[in-house]
């Protein structure tokens, strides 16, 4: 059987990294990385397409990305994209709008020790990448620590344990255990076109309330061209209305045009802001419930839907559709 055309798209990341004066920083090529890997079962390709530290992958940088996918999906049967792990959840979430119905499968992967360090996590995780790219259906998905998630349902959760990544709110698509290479859910096939956009509106805000956070703030925000907020509200998505009038504030917001998404700073479980009064104010004032997505789906689905000069109510709509599994409506 001929082997599986795989292209490894190389943007830097820990994975790359060298030590310097500086501290660590990319600096090794995706051929280096394979060179170090050893063989693979699988014919492999090898772009650099960034070598960045992935603090510093921005929206310029999505663009470079989605692109490149986009280029070669349909002369290869998966792609592999090494990155840090830092930004690597938004970029992963990110492509998930950029590459609607993507027909192949995407697979993001980093490290948190680099390749050129003996018993590093990296091998590992290119090895189940490369796995994951050659055998899971088409969509966008990270890779990391033995474990398969959808990229957009991805979070980073550890700043330097192995274990730094968790599909959140929906359990890993596959994972690697004693029985071996596992794959445990499944989407529905969609024979619709991939398409490529990349346009998207970078003037969001995302913020954590805190007690005491002045609504001030939220309304300066909307002087100073803010077209869109993602607010992180207190558990099942509850905002402070005594004193500091957080509701109120997000409605006048909206009357401006301005969609602001309410999620949970709980990292698990879905908000729902029926169930209490503090919640219900800021549903009455027009909030948009983001439901079980992370964070990360929320500012980049934001960013992606006003790109698309999308106003309040489309917002809204878009936020109640599932794109591609980055929320559960019911
Ligand atoms: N483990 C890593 O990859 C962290 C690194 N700072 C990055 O995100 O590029």
């Amino acid at each position: 059987m001929a082997q599986k055309k795989i292209l490894l798209l190389s943007t830097g990341g820990t994975i790359a990294s060298v030590v310097s004066d500086q501290g660590l920083v990319p600096g090794e090529s995706g051929e280096q990385l394979i060179q170090t890997l050893g063989s693979v079962p699988y014919d492999v390709t090898v772009k650099d397409i960034l070598q960045l530290d992935s603090s510093n992958i921005q929206p310029e940088e999505w663009k470079i990305i989605a692109e490149a996918i986009y280029r070669n999906r349909n002369d290869y049967d998966g792609i592999v994209v090494s990155h840090g792990t830092d930004t690597m959840a938004y970029t992963a979430s990110m492509m998930t709008f950029m590459l609607q119905h993507i027909n192949i499968p995407v697979v993001f992967t980093g490290s948190q020790v680099p390749m050129n360090v003996i018993l590093s996590d990296a091998p590992d995780n290119l090895q189940l990448a490369f796995a994951a790219a050659a055998s899971l259906q088409p969509n966008i998905y990270l890779a990391f620590n033995r474990k398969i998630m959808r990229g957009c349902r991805s979070v980073k959760v550890r700043t330097t344990a192995f274990d730094a990544f968790e599909s959140v709110n929906v359990p890993p698509v596959a994972e690697v255990t004693s029985d071996g290479f596992t794959i445990k859910t499944k989407r529905p096939r969609t024979d619709e076109q991939c398409v490529l956009n990349t346009k998207i509106d970078t003037n969001v805000f995302l913020f954590k309330l805190f007690p005491g956070f002045d609504p001030r703030l939220l309304r300066a925000l909307a002087k100073h061209d803010c077209h869109g907020i993602v607010i992180e509200a207190y558990g099942l998505g509850g905002m402070t209305y005594i004193r500091r009038n957080i509701a109120a504030a997000v409605g006048e917001l909206i009357k401006q045009g301005i969609p602001v998404v309410a999620t949970s700073q709980c990292l698990y479980e879905r908000s729902d802001l029926t169930k209490y009064e503090v919640g219900r104010q800021a549903l009455v004032e027009g909030a948009i419930s983001a439901h079980d997505m992370t964070s990360e789906s929320a500012i980049t689905k934001l960013m992606w839907g006003l790109g698309q000069g999308m106003n309040v109510q489309a917002i809204a709509n878009f936020f109640a559709t599932d794109v591609a599994g980055e929320v559960t409506l019911d």
